[in-house]
């Protein structure tokens, strides 16, 4: 394949920046262009998947939907690897939360992430394989926080290709695990960034929790986990 890609409607690789933020909401996507960067230019619409770049202060960054789930973001992120470029993929996601000390709006990274999906397969792998933040951002990712005064809590996540689950109770064994919350997406990525060589991270703002039942809404989802948004466009 050559650009423009089947899903990204680019015809030059640098009009999108080495560093991609991605949400699975094209609308938080938008909302992130909209609120945060300056000079933002739409380069993506393909099946709604707003894609934006612009500055941050100063400093050149794009920002494109991932969609749900990890064939569409095994899409995403291989395309913009592979053919625009991309070095810096940082997902800025909800999740669920699994441990009972993490509340709405809580940010968790994920260092690793665990899955139930069989997107491994096509390494052929003779055993199982530990999907990996890259070190780099991480470190940075929580140095940001801390200079903004910001909690996060850093550890293994699950990433699920299952949102509505037959087994009620799977969650539970994930957790046991120590396994701190639930997002469908980092896995995938964190695969496609480390077969490709390059960097990746994902940053989540808790939604809502397996634990107590409590939830944000839709618009709260779409707008209004800023603070992850802001660690991760320090990140450019
Ligand atoms: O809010 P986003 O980034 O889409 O992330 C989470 O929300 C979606 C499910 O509601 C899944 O994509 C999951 O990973
Ligand atoms: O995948 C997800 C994302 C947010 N909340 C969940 O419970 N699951």
């Amino acid at each position: 394949m050559s650009i423009p890609t089947a899903h990204i409607e680019v015809k030059e690789s640098d009009v999108i920046a080495e560093t991609v933020l991605l949400p699975g909401d094209p609308l938080r996507a938008k909302f992130i262009a909209e609120n945060f960067l300056e000079n933002p230019v739409q380069f993506n619409t393909v099946r709604n998947m707003f894609g934006f770049t612009g500055t941050y202060k100063g400093k050149k960054i794009s920002v494109m939907g991932s969609g749900m789930g990890m064939a569409s973001i095994g899409i995403y992120s291989y395309e913009l690897i592979h053919f625009y470029g991309v070095k810096n993929l940082i997902r800025v996601g909800s999740c669920g939360a699994f441990q009972p000390n993490l509340n709405l709006y809580d940010i968790v990274i994920g260092m690793s992430a665990s899955t139930n999906s069989n997107y491994a397969s096509q390494y052929n792998l003779p055993g199982s394989y530990a999907p990996t933040a890259s070190y780099t951002l991480l470190k940075k990712a929580v140095d940001i926080a801390e200079d903004k005064g910001y909690d996060v809590n850093v550890g293994n996540i699950l990433s699920s290709d299952i949102f509505y689950d037959d087994d009620a109770d799977a969650w539970k064994r994930w957790a046991k695990m120590g396994v701190l919350a639930v997002e469908m997406e980092a896995a995938a990525l964190y695969m496609n960034a480390n077969r490709a060589g390059v960097n990746a991270l994902t940053i989540l703002t808790v939604s809502d929790s397996l634990v107590t039942h409590e939830q944000t809404t839709s618009e709260e989802r779409q707008t209004a986990f800023t603070k992850m948004m802001e660690i991760a466009l320090e990140l450019a």
